[in-house]
């Protein structure tokens, strides 16, 4: 079955959203709601596009205390969405504590959402984590200490580079999943974005899912960027 680039959906209003959802018609996505578009239209505009029938991850990445997240996270998992986040910074008693609010929050009878970590944010370099985390180890060491230290906490997978994918599946398993941002096809600016790598690399480096925003939210005709990403991810030549 052919997979789908998660669209990061990095708008501010609704205005915006309807605009662009409509070059695509009617195809079925897997969209990110991220924290511009939440925090600026709350859970009304999940349920909108849920009721469209896009698959939605909330990518919200939460980190706080264990308490506070199961609780945030157990009003969250009443939403009807597919995939879910949190920062494995928070620690394993933060993230297993999410599980729970995910688990006591899903509607009986619903499949709760898959719930992951990010592990080093993709913009993130190895000397400013170095420098800035006081992390003293390579950055891989880092994303690996994170995806094994999620696994532990019985999490479906992580965020990661695609760069890392690999390396990540074979210290934990072939179902933990590796939600891979920071991709650029090739030629494309990478902005802020450090750890990137191109939808063919992605594929080749056993990333689950990757996600897309810019790349095809700025494009000239985002529904040919589009489906040309997912070519690629697909292995479709
Ligand atoms: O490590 C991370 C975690 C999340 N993101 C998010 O993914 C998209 C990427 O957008 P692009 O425009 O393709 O760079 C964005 O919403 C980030 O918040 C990430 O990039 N890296």
């Amino acid at each position: 079955m052919e997979k789908n680039p998660i669209i990061a959906l990095d708008f501010s209003t609704t205005v915006e959203i309807k605009e662009f959802l409509a070059h695509f018609h009617q195809e079925q996505l897997f969209v990110k709601v991220g924290m511009e578009l939440y925090y600026q239209n709350g859970p009304e505009v999940v349920k909108w596009m849920k009721s469209l029938g896009h698959q939605i991850f909330l990518d919200l990445k939460l980190h706080d205390i264990p308490n506070t997240v199961e609780r945030a996270m157990k009003g969250l998992a009443a939403l009807d969405i597919d995939m879910i986040n949190v920062h494995a910074a928070g620690g394993k008693q933060m993230m297993e504590a999410a599980m729970s609010g995910i688990i006591a929050g899903t509607p009986t009878g619903r499949q709760r959402p898959k719930l992951i970590a990010v592990t080093q944010l993709t913009s993130t370099t190895e000397k400013a984590m170095q420098k800035e985390q006081f992390i003293e180890t390579t950055l891989l060491e880092s994303v690996l200490n994170y995806a094994k230290l999620t696994q532990a906490a019985k999490l479906d997978g992580v965020v990661c580079s695609a760069l890392e994918a690999e390396k990540i599946k074979d210290q934990t398993n072939d179902q933990f999943l590796c939600v891979t941002p920071g991709i650029r096809p090739s030629g494309e600016a990478s902005g802020d974005q450090k750890r990137i790598a191109t939808p063919e690399n992605a594929l080749s480096l056993g990333a689950s899912h990757i996600v897309v925003g810019r790349p095809i939210t700025l494009a000239t005709d985002p529904v040919a960027a589009y489906h040309q990403i997912k070519n690629q991810w697909n292995g479709v030549k």
